[in-house]
């Protein structure tokens, strides 16, 4: 079931769920916008040109209050708010349709588990031929909530977990059998 604005309202006034910083205006009636943080990360160019999933990735890392993605492009962005979710919610990233008209898409690769606590990480990616300019603190997504039928014996403990600015990929620390 997916969560209405009142009983979003409600769970965070039972300090339940988390949004931080969070405004009224930001509350729509089956989400919360989320807004864009001020902190980035752009891939580096690897030695042999190829990223793996074995080895840690490298990033430049870059603090600006507008940034501007160009045509063609990947960029990892934060939201500015922070996010704290119970163990019988979880939640899914998703775009807003005005952001995704100027062709700027926003991965939802994977969504938030119950138990999740920290910033969400953005994959930007620019499929537009202009360039597109960001500022820091306009709504950029929106998470939309939905209800687990039982609470997880599993909350989430992962390797993002706590997570603050935009964290690139931990895929080296797997321990897949296959991987
Ligand atoms: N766009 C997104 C989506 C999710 N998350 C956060 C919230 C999730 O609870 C956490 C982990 O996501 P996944 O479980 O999809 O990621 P992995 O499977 O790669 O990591 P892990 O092995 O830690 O579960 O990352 C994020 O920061 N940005």
């Amino acid at each position: 079931m997916i969560l209405s604005d009142q009983t979003i309202r409600q769970l965070i006034l039972q300090k339940e769920l988390a949004v931080e910083p969070l405004t009224e205006e930001q509350i729509q009636p089956a989400s919360v916008d989320l807004r864009l943080g001020a902190h980035f990360l752009k891939t580096k160019e690897f030695v042999n040109g190829i990223m793996t999933l074995e080895e840690e990735m490298t990033y430049e890392a870059f603090e600006s209050e507008a940034v501007v993605i160009p045509p063609q492009s990947f960029l990892l962005a934060t939201t500015l708010e922070t996010i704290r979710l119970p163990d019988d919610v979880t939640a899914f990233v998703e775009g807003r349709s005005s952001i995704g008209r100027m062709g700027l898409f926003i991965q939802n690769a994977g969504w938030v588990d119950p138990g999740f606590e920290g910033q969400i990480t953005l994959e930007l990616f620019n499929a537009n031929r202009l360039p597109i300019k960001l500022s820091a603190g306009r709504r950029i997504c929106q998470l939309v909530f939905a209800k687990m039928d039982r609470k997880t014996e599993n909350a989430y403990r992962g390797k993002y977990q706590g997570q603050r600015n935009a964290v690139g990929s931990r895929i080296h620390l797997d321990n897949d059998l296959n991987g």
